[in-house]
């Protein structure tokens, strides 16, 4: 098991990474995500053991690295996967997953199970992104690493072919039984790929937990935020329930949890109608998604929120509507 223990990296005088702790269980996939330059890369390379760490411990197996007495990369057993796949352009992809092994068995079984055996003479160069990606995988996986680590492995390829590929790198990792740790910063394949997910925010790990758990009881704001679309009412906690300017609904209640509270609402909490005389809310903005509309309205409280509607319904910038709170599910509240 991969164990990380109050790591810290920095750059010069600038802290990037902040006191971060995890557990990598076996054949767990954990999806890094956070916005832009929050340090993601930085905690890959240094549990890759490519960068010095100022402060912590990281462990696996038989090894442990500090910063006085660190592990080299090559004694870690270690698996990389990039986004610009690095791979050997002189080499054919038979010749890029065997390289360095002794036995081409797994190197056979990696290219057949990801679709590559009518390629196994080809150059890198005649290869399409995916294809390339999946040579990376190949050669990763034939050499049995204790863990993987992906650097944003779809982020080079095109939206209809970032679907299929999350799936079978997820199903090839899960396979071969070997615990990775992948960073995106695309939401949605961090909630429907990870079996857990890590939210990074300016190097501090805020929230390191299931998908359904980081997106329907975010430990912040900048979670909720950076894991969809959110929306924050105020509400009062009456029992069970909080009651909003828009109605109520089933709540999560911590044990300090206070009367008055910020509820995060999604989208799909809220019913829209067109009624006129029971209107509570004006349009602002409506975008189109495709399947459905996400309407941005202002209620006549004052507040702004967020809602999801079916592309069918024609609503526009200006419009009078009646917005209700509608969930079977608990919400969260935050305090305020
Ligand atoms: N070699 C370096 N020297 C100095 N600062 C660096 C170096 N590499 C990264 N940084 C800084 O460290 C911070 C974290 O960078 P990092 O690349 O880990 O972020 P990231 O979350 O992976 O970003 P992105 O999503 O854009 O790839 C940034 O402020 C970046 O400018």
């Amino acid at each position: 098991m991969l164990e990380v223990n109050g790591l810290s990296v920095d750059y010069g005088s600038n802290r990037v990474v902040r006191n971060l702790d995890l557990k990598l269980n076996e054949s767990e996939i954990l999806m890094l995500v956070g916005p832009t330059g929050c340090g993601k890369t930085t905690v890959l390379q240094a549990l890759a053991g490519l960068i010095p760490v100022t402060e912590g411990k990281i462990a696996q197996g038989g090894w442990i690295s500090t910063p006085e007495k660190s592990v080299p990369p090559e004694k870690r057993n270690v698996g990389m996967v990039f986004q610009d796949f690095a791979l050997f352009p002189h080499l054919t992809v038979e010749q890029n997953v065997q390289f360095r092994l002794k036995d081409n068995t797994l190197a056979d079984h990696w290219l057949e199970l990801l679709g590559l055996s009518d390629f196994r003479q080809a150059k890198p160069s005649r290869l399409s992104g995916g294809q390339k990606q999946r040579v990376a995988l190949a050669r990763t996986l034939a050499h049995e690493p204790s863990y993987v680590l992906l650097d944003e492995p779809l982020s080079n390829l095109d939206a209809a072919l970032k679907d299929t590929l999350r799936w079978d790198i997820r199903d090839a990792l899960k396979k071969a039984g070997v615990p990775a740790i992948w960073v995106t910063h695309d939401q949605d394949e961090a909630l429907s790929v990870g079996d857990r997910v890590g939210i990074l925010n300016k190097g501090v790990l805020e929230q390191l937990d299931t998908p359904e758990q980081c997106f329907e009881k975010p430990a912040s704001k900048f979670v909720a935020r950076f894991l969809g679309e959110a929306s924050f009412l105020q509400g009062r906690i009456a029992g069970s329930n909080v009651e909003t300017a828009i109605g109520s609904a089933p709540v999560y209640t911590a044990n300090n949890a206070q009367e008055l509270v910020e509820l995060l609402v999604r989208p799909d909490d809220v019913i829209v109608s067109h009624s006129p005389e029971h209107a509570n809310a004006t349009v602002l903005r409506s975008r189109f998604e495709g399947g459905s509309r996400l309407l941005f309205a202002a209620l006549d409280s004052g507040e702004t929120v967020s809602a999801r509607v079916s592309h069918e319904l024609k609503v526009m910038p200006d419009q009078r509507v009646h917005l209700t709170l509608q969930s079977s599910h608990p919400l969260s509240a935050l305090s305020q």
